[in-house]
């Protein structure tokens, strides 16, 4: 059956790198068979200017109705100004909520050939291949009350609050033990326990769910200490699961010793592996409509989009293979460029994965 995907390019080098990701599935569409229709819609600041809305009720029906979606990036300045619930911003966390998206996978993998690309020496990186665990419907990203009061005594006082209910982290534990028993067993839970009364309930249901993975080695570890670990010895960990802020700081961490955020995808789920495919990076606007953007985050998004939602490991095998050619061949954006590389631009590293299927 021919499955729906809505593409949703969004702001900056969102409609860049999208396009690259698009060229590779039309590849495997034309020469491997792949079965799917692609429908794109606006999102984001784009979305805004043309109506007046982050997320047009067409856009979110679309997501709604498509099997997967895949997604550039939202945001720039142009935005920061309008009421928080037009920003660009809202739009994807209205996409994820709508969706029930929970579970983000963000795995972060370092291809040997970027070696010396990554921020750490190639001893204590090597081999590199972690999967972050990001809880992505609670927390201090939707918790209430939130808001701007003015004091009593005139000042203003910005608040948010940090909400996680069980069943919210049974869940994504369950997501990240699962995933565990997949690859090394290992798991690591990590939160502010110490400090925090979310992290103290997270790190309760994870020891309850953790009973029933009597096979993956468990264990907890502070956020801050997490940060550091993950610089000083990254290869300590194979799933780390999280919180929703600090999974998404601990992301953008982790993306660097893989070379650069440009390298890195996701894949947010639903209970039924139905998803939306995003690289972990943003609209990037000092680079954007220069043409130099790194395409491969957003490429190896749409090779998690055939591995988990439209069930076509193989094809998602040969994206990543041939992302691992194009590496081969010396092609590198500014973002992970290394003396000895050739500098090729975002079309240029598309046109050669789709050449490489
Ligand atoms: N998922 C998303 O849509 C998403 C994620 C993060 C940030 N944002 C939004 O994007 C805007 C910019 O945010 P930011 O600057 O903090 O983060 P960013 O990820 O857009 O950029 C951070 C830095 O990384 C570089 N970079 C990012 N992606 C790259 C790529 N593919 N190739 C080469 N270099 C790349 C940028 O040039 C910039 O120097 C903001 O409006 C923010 O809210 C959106
Ligand atoms: C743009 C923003 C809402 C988003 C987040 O914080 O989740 C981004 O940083 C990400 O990592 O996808
Ligand atoms: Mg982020």
């Amino acid at each position: 059956m021919t499955k729906k995907i809505a593409v949703l390019p969004g702001d900056g080098i969102g409609p860049e790198v999208v396009a690259e990701a698009v060229k590779v599935l039309e590849r495997l569409r034309r020469g491997f068979g792949l079965k799917i229709e692609m429908e794109t819609a606006p999102v984001g600041g784009t979305a805004y200017d043309m109506h007046k809305h982050p997320l047009p009720d067409a856009t979110l029906k679309l997501a709604k109705q498509a099997d997967a979606v895949l997604l550039g990036a939202v945001g720039g300045t142009q935005w920061d100004t309008l009421p928080r619930e037009l920003r660009p911003e809202k739009a994807l966390l209205g996409l994820r909520a709508e969706l029930k998206l929970f579970a983000n996978l963000r795995p972060a993998i370092l291809y040997p050939q970027l070696a010396s690309a990554s921020t750490l020496k190639p001893e204590v990186v090597a081999g590199l291949d972690l999967l972050i665990v990001r809880e992505l419907t609670g927390d201090i990203y939707f918790g209430e009350p939130r808001g701007v009061r003015t004091l009593a005594n005139g000042e203003r006082q910005g608040f948010n609050t940090m909400v996680y209910s069980e069943h919210e982290v049974e869940r994504v534990a369950r997501v990240a033990f699962e995933a565990a028993r997949k690859r090394h067993k290992k798991l690591c839970s990590v939160e502010k326990a110490n400090v925090l009364e979310t992290s103290g309930l997270w790190r309760e249901v994870v020891l309850r769910v953790a009973k029933d993975y009597p096979d993956i080695e468990l264990s907890h570890m502070y956020v801050d200490n997490a940060a550091m670990q993950l610089v000083r010895a990254p290869k300590q960990f194979d799933v780390i699961v999280t919180g929703n802020i600090f999974g998404d700081i601990l992301s953008d961490e982790a993306a660097m010793l893989t070379g650069s955020i440009g390298m890195l995808p996701s894949a947010s789920l639903d209970s039924a592996n139905k998803g939306m495919y995003e690289p972990i990076h943003g609209s990037a606007p000092d680079i954007a409509g220069k043409g130099v953007a790194n395409p491969l985050a957003t490429i190896l998004s749409a090779a998690m989009m055939l591995r988990y939602t439209l069930n076509e490991p193989r094809l998602a095998d040969k994206i990543e293979q041939a992302v691992s050619k194009v590496l081969d061949q010396g092609l590198r954006t500014g973002d992970i460029h290394t003396v000895g590389t050739q500098k090729a631009g975002t079309k240029e590293m598309g046109d050669a994965v789709a050449a490489a299927l």
